[in-house]
């Protein structure tokens, strides 16, 4: 067959590529470099060696050149020739393909091994003349018939070395290799190729074509292949390399099941857990039903099987199951969850979950979720607890009303009315034994004792105390909780309250409810409260991270705000509001004596010492120390003389004592009671020491002592947030000019609306006000007025100065200044009425002390000075009640001073 072959053919060489005999692919060229190859049906593809080849003769390392390029005149200038391999494949050009323009592709089929004796240069193109190489059918001749009986026993061992040894240990190696591939998904295509061929073809075609389709047979393989030109040899390499394949995936099949067999423990641990829950059902499809309660019949870890029992009376199933296969931290989780006593339908969920948390594995994120839901579970208080609460929620208790009462008294001084009236609700709560009377809200100043308060119910209860500060919530979620499906979800603060109280009956006070933002774009918390604080629905209270109902019906619920303003509407409907005004000075001196003092003393450790207050002193401390209506800053300062009490004593005893005993003081942690003060130790605490202590007064009360009485200037009371009253002055000045008016000192506007009024009605009225000759004369046509209110920074809002503009313009323009010791609020409307305003008790308290003997007010605000304000200062101030501004202006103005006013004509003006 080899005289058939020329033995001069073109090259193509071959970058990174080998061709071997039987092989049919395709190359694909320039036109340039196809040009002269395809003038020939036959070529010889040769390999080129790497450019640098120091490696070894066989020619390790062919350069990594993609493409196929044939030798061109040009090329032979190179040093190409050099590095031919010594060894090529003689091919047939099948097909050549020249539909792309620019690009040959060239079909060959590879069909001998040819030597290359010489490279010549002819017509223009490099020519190798060579020695072609063929295997005959006896090359490859092997026993057929033993084939596949064939194995590799120790019987055959006489025949390793021959030939059909060699050829069936191929055949067999390369069944198990294209089994273990098949194994790996490779593709189907190779497979199938190999395959077909393993039948068909003979050994040496089979050898090609798995050096070719295999990818991990290396160049230096290909190159060894196409110089071996001994059949058997040509075997002995397939076999080396189809072991050595095998090796390999023998090798990363036994590492991937050592791998399996390690990440398979917790799946195996699953499928053993798996098993076991279903032999369980099968007991349980045969469970024992028991009359009476159900039980148990043992938790041991040496059970085999656990039997449920079932309840006949509910036919729920009463008690948990716990399993073999939990660990002890789950052991522990079913043991509470069968202790917590579930209602039926909370019980079912459990159970669902509890076969969700077994089933996965325990480093998930979702089995900690799921844990940790169980957990909220088993803490909370599902039913009345036989320890809870003899009181309210427990129909056949009783709430005792002089208890409460006791314990009232006992924490805090006055709040007359709110005392009586948290009795009357608790009174009610008594003889109507449920909790449905409304939701009490104790609205009031800060530090006037609205959470103290709160507390003392729970005390005279004898309930579990839980303080909820809504204070800031702006999100629904923080009341509601946040559904399970959220990353790091948790469950809302009543919930958790619940679960921290751990009964069923706590008291729990929402805090500061007027500060929660309403309406946010996370929801609207008061919306959710609505749920909580209605009797008839918060007994299936919806938690969105607990997902069970749970009865909030036998809690008590108080709220306490510092204004009614910003309580949502429909929350406000839902609450009884009890309101709780600022102390006046009396009553902080009487709240500062009886309990702020003693309990400061206390905590100091000076009770036994001696010390005292005097009432000067303490008198000082609240005016020139406090600006407050409640008592929580008071309380700090007298911390603070305790403390500069504490410090003098500790320095005297040093002293005095030697230092044996000053260390055996300092060890103790309060005063010894037999320790009396030293002579050096005053044990007075006078006005003189209150500068010493405290430092310069932080406040100097406004008082009308030191202001003039002067036309323009007449003296309002205002009312500021957060429960503080005061007098405020407001001047008015005029000039030359046309009727403008100007307004300083940072006022609002309704404030501005207020100044627009009252010039409005003055300038209607005029004439019978005695400020003009005429009724047709115009007022302030040729002046300007100037309103200001000072402590200008201070920003000033609301309508009750309206009486004092008026009553302070008309004051300039007749002339006639208002008394400094009278002072006024009022909100006016055009028509000159009188209308009431809030804030009335501070107002009249700050009045009192800044020495103000006479105040006018709206007459619909006489019920708030009989109701609120104390009977001592109610002696003490002349109270006129205006019903319109003509009542202020004849309080305030001696009437015959004026040109015309007379009581009979303002009737007639208002005609
Ligand atoms: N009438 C009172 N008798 C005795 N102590 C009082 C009285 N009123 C307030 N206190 C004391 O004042 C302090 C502050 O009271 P509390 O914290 O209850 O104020 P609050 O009204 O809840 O204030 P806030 O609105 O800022 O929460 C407490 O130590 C309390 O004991």
């Amino acid at each position: 067959m080899s005289l058939l072959l020329p033995e001069q053919l073109p090259i193509l060489p071959l970058y990174d590529k080998v061709l071997l005999p039987s092989i049919v692919t395709n190359f694909v060229l320039s036109d340039t470099e196809a040009n002269h190859l395809i003038k020939h049906d036959l070529i010889v593809c040769i390999p080129l060696k790497k450019k640098n080849n120091n490696s070894n003769s066989r020619g390790d390392g062919i350069n990594t050149i993609t493409s196929a390029t044939a030798i061109t005149a040009a090329d032979a200038l190179n040093d190409d020739l050099s590095r031919l391999y010594h060894f090529g494949c003689t091919a047939e050009i099948l097909k050549v393909d020249q539909s792309l323009p620019g690009t040959t592709v060239l079909h060959v089929q590879g069909l001998c091994r040819s030597r290359i004796l010489d490279i010549i240069y002819e017509g223009a193109c490099f020519e190798a003349v060579l020695k072609h190489y063929f295997f005959t059918e006896e090359d490859e001749q092997e026993n057929e018939e033993d084939q596949d009986e064939f194995t590799l026993s120790n019987d055959n061992k006489n025949k390793n070395d021959g030939l059909a040894y060699q050829a069936t240990q191929f055949r067999i190696l390369c069944k198990e290799y294209i089994t273990r591939m098949q194994e790996f998904s490779v593709s189907d295509v190779i497979l199938l190729q190999l395959t077909k061929s393993m039948s068909r073809q003979p050994l040496s075609s089979i050898i090609s074509l798995l050096f070719c389709l295999t990818e991990s047979t290396t160049l230096n393989d290909k190159l060894r292949a196409l110089e071996t030109v001994h059949f058997q040899k040509l075997l002995e390499l397939g076999n080396q390399v189809v072991s050595c394949h095998l090796q390999c995936l023998r090798k990363s099949t036994e590492m991937q099941q050592t791998l399996e067999q390690t990440l398979d423990k917790h799946r195996r641990e699953f499928y053993l857990r798996h098993q076991f829950h279903s032999i369980e059902r099968n007991q349980n499809n045969h469970s024992f039903v028991l009359p009476q309660q159900s039980t148990r019949l043992s938790t041991g870890k040496n059970n085999r099987y656990n039997i449920t029992f079932k309840n006949i009376n509910n036919n729920a199933i009463d008690i948990i199951a716990p399993s073999n296969e939990d660990d002890e931290e789950l052991a522990d989780l079913v043991n509470q969850l069968n202790k917590a006593n579930l209602p039926p339908y909370a019980k079912s969920v459990v159970i669902r979950d509890l076969k969700r948390l077994r089933k996965l594995m325990p480093s998930t994120p979702e089995s900690g979720i799921l844990r940790s839901y169980l957990e909220l579970v088993a803490a909370l208080p599902w039913q009345q607890q036989q320890q809870e609460s003899t009181s309210i929620g427990n129909p056949h208790a009783d709430v005792s009303i002089a208890v409460a009462q006791k314990h009232l008294d006992a924490d805090h001084y006055g709040l007359e009315q709110v005392k009586r009236r948290i009795l009357e609700y608790l009174s009610v709560i008594k003889v109507k034994k449920d909790l449905s009377p409304p939701i009490l809200c104790l609205v009031g100043p800060p530090g006037v004792g609205k959470t103290t308060l709160a507390r003392s119910i729970a005390t005279a209860l004898n309930r579990k105390f839980y303080r909820m500060s809504l204070g800031s919530i702006r999100d629904e979620a923080e009341i509601r909780g946040h559904r399970r499906t959220y990353v790091a979800a948790m469950p809302g603060l009543l919930i958790n309250g619940m679960r921290k109280c751990g009964v069923k009956n706590p008291v729990i006070l929402l805090d500061e409810i007027d500060k929660m933002v309403q309406n946010s774009h996370q929801g609207d918390p008061a919306a959710a409260l609505l749920e909580v604080l209605d009797p008839s629905q918060n007994s299936t209270f919806m938690d969105h991270f607990l997902n069970i109902p749970f009865d909030l019906s036998q809690v008590l619920f108080i709220a306490t705000a510092n204004s009614m303003d910003t309580i949502s509407g429909p929350l406000l409907d839902r609450m009884e509001v009890v309101h709780l005004s600022g102390y006046t000075t009396d009553e902080k001196i009487h709240i500062a004596r009886s309990y702020l003092w003693p309990k400061q003393l206390e905590a100091h450790g000076l009770s036994k010492m001696g010390i005292e207050l005097s009432d000067s002193a303490l008198l000082y401390v609240i005016e020139h120390y406090t600006q407050e209506s409640g008592v929580r800053n008071l309380d700090r300062n007298i911390a603070s003389l305790c403390r500069y009490k504490c410090k003098e004593y500790a320095d005297m005893t040093e002293k005095t004592s030697k230092p044996k005993k000053i260390q055996h003081h300092l060890q103790m942690s309060s005063p010894s009671p037999n320790l009396t003060l030293s002579s050096n130790l005053k044990s007075n605490i006078d006005v003189d020491d209150i500068h010493t202590i405290l430092g310069a007064p932080r406040f100097e009360f406004d008082m009308v002592d030191g202001e003039e009485s002067l036309p323009g200037v007449v003296f309002g009371l205002a009312y500021a947030q957060g429960g503080l009253g005061g007098i405020l002055p407001i001047e008015v000045n005029q000039m030359p000019g046309r009727g403008r008016l100007t307004l300083t000192g940072s006022l609002g506007d309704v404030l501005k609306e207020s100044a627009y009024i009252a010039i409005s009605w003055i300038k209607s009225n005029a004439y019978v006000l005695g400020l003009t000759t005429s009724r047709k004369e115009e007022l302030l046509s040729d002046m300007d007025l100037h309103i200001h209110m000072p402590n200008g920074a201070l920003p000033k809002e609301g309508p009750s100065a309206g009486i004092t503009m008026v009553m302070a313009i008309v004051s300039l323009l007749s002339g006639k200044p208002v008394p400094k010791t009278t002072a006024m609020t009022g909100e006016i409307t055009l028509r000159g009425q009188i209308r009431a305003i809030g804030g009335v008790k501070e107002k009249v308290i700050s009045a009192h002390r800044a020495g103000v003997e006479r105040i006018l007010l709206p007459v619909t605000n006489q019920r708030d000075i009989l109701q609120d304000v104390p009977e001592n200062i109610r002696q003490s101030i002349k109270f006129v009640y205006c019903k319109s501004l003509w009542d202020a202006v004849e309080a305030c103005f001696d009437y015959d001073g004026l040109n015309t006013m007379k009581c009979s004509t303002r009737y007639a003006s208002h005609l």
